[in-house]
């Protein structure tokens, strides 16, 4: 059975660092829910302290609606899979899996018999008898789940699983821990300071920096109507041009800025008369544009397959990122010229600077 978890404005102060200061969000039971950030912005002490592993200095940790206070890792209906895994390398991959199991009272028979279900799960059916030292990476990620799935966790914290593989396996394994998450409906809270990894696998996303919550929401909701100046930034990428707010009609923002006065949506804190950043995304830029136009200086073209990423610098001087989908290569401005791009106002959005 999976359960929910709620953090009720939890702060984790170690000596003299202040490593996460009042953090309230709920997670669903059965979601996938990542909580994405930079290196040290707290997400890992998040993870230990649903875990069990540290007691918050405040607040508290809720799961399936029981206050958890007091309750070691051992006591607490979770399972965590760390970065490094520790599957032994020279038991089979059946025996890694039953590891926890034999613990829990489980005759011989029964445990073979939970191995095998699990490794069709992880659609590893057959590998149960091999060393678990001769699978691939991949593999070995899927076996090191079915172990911690095997003590039927109501929920499972896990830790970057993915960032010491290759990007293909990772890919990869996005689509396949997605699918397991969805087969077994277990509550998946999965930290990462990969966006794309966090917008690709996960129904809601939390945004965490410098200890604090910026923003929870599904991906398409960060990614469209990001709540703050950092997850305007730090989720995917952008361009940031900023300026002061001159109008706000009909859910759109009109903002002087030193490229002239451009229009976008109007997002959270954008008020007439006050400092503000028009955030576009390098997918809206358009070579040529009639509306919302910029001109810029182009420095490289970066040809990655499926787009083209143009980087160079507005006439203010602030960056610029456009992509371009290969199919309209032809149009890609050349490095060393000056280019005009434009873009609709729908997809910008002019967030206030406070
Ligand atoms: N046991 C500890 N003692 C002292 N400071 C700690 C301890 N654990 C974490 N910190 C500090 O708390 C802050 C948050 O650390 P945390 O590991 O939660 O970050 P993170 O977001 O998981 O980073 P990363 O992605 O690099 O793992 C950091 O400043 C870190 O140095």
């Amino acid at each position: 059975m999976s359960h929910s978890v709620e953090l009720a404005g939890i702060g984790m102060t170690f000596g003299t660092t202040r490593a996460v200061s009042d953090v309230t969000f709920k997670v669903a039971a059965g979601e996938f829910f990542s909580i994405l950030g930079p290196s040290g912005c707290g997400k890992t002490t998040i993870l230990r302290m649903i875990a069990g592993f540290i007691e918050p200095t405040e607040g508290r940790v809720l799961i399936g609606e029981r206050d958890m206070a007091g309750l070691g890792p051992d006591q607490r209906p979770t399972a965590m899979i760390f970065q490094s895994l520790a599957l032994f390398p020279l038991m089979s991959v059946r025996d890694n899996i039953a590891f926890g199991l034999e613990a829990r009272g489980m005759s011989r028979p029964e445990r073979r018999a939970k191995a095998d279900d699990l490794l069709r799960l992880i659609a590893l059916e057959g590998y149960g008898d091999r060393m678990s030292g001769e699978l691939s990476g991949g593999q070995r990620q899927r076996v090191a789940i079915a172990r911690a799935l095997a003590v039927e966790p109501g929920v499972l914290l896990l830790d970057e699983p993915l960032s010491a593989l290759d990007l293909k396996l990772r890919q990869h394994m996005r689509a396949e821990l997605r699918a397991l998450q969805k087969r077994t409906g277990v509550t998946f809270i999965y930290i990462t300071h990969d966006q794309s990894e966090a917008l690709a696998m996960s129904d809601r996303v939390a945004v965490m920096s410098d200890g604090l919550l910026q923003q929870v929401a599904s991906p398409r909701a960060l990614y469209d109507n990001p709540a703050t100046p950092f997850v305007a930034r730090f989720v995917g990428e952008t361009n940031a041009i900023p300026g002061r707010i001159i109008q706000v009609q009909d859910g759109h923002a009109r903002i002087d800025t030193a490229l002239g006065s451009l229009t976008g949506r109007a997002g959270h804190g954008a008020q007439a008369g006050q400092p503000g950043t028009i955030y576009i995304r390098p997918e809206a830029l358009m070579p040529g544009g009639t509306e919302n136009t910029l001109t810029a200086g182009i420095e490289r073209v970066d040809f990655e397959g499926s787009f083209a990423l143009v980087h160079g610098r507005f006439d203010g001087g602030e960056a610029l990122a456009a992509s371009i989908p290969s199919t309209r290569l032809a149009e890609a401005p050349e490095p060393g010229s000056r280019a005009s791009f434009g873009f609709a106002p729908g997809h910008a959005v002019v967030l206030g600077d406070g």
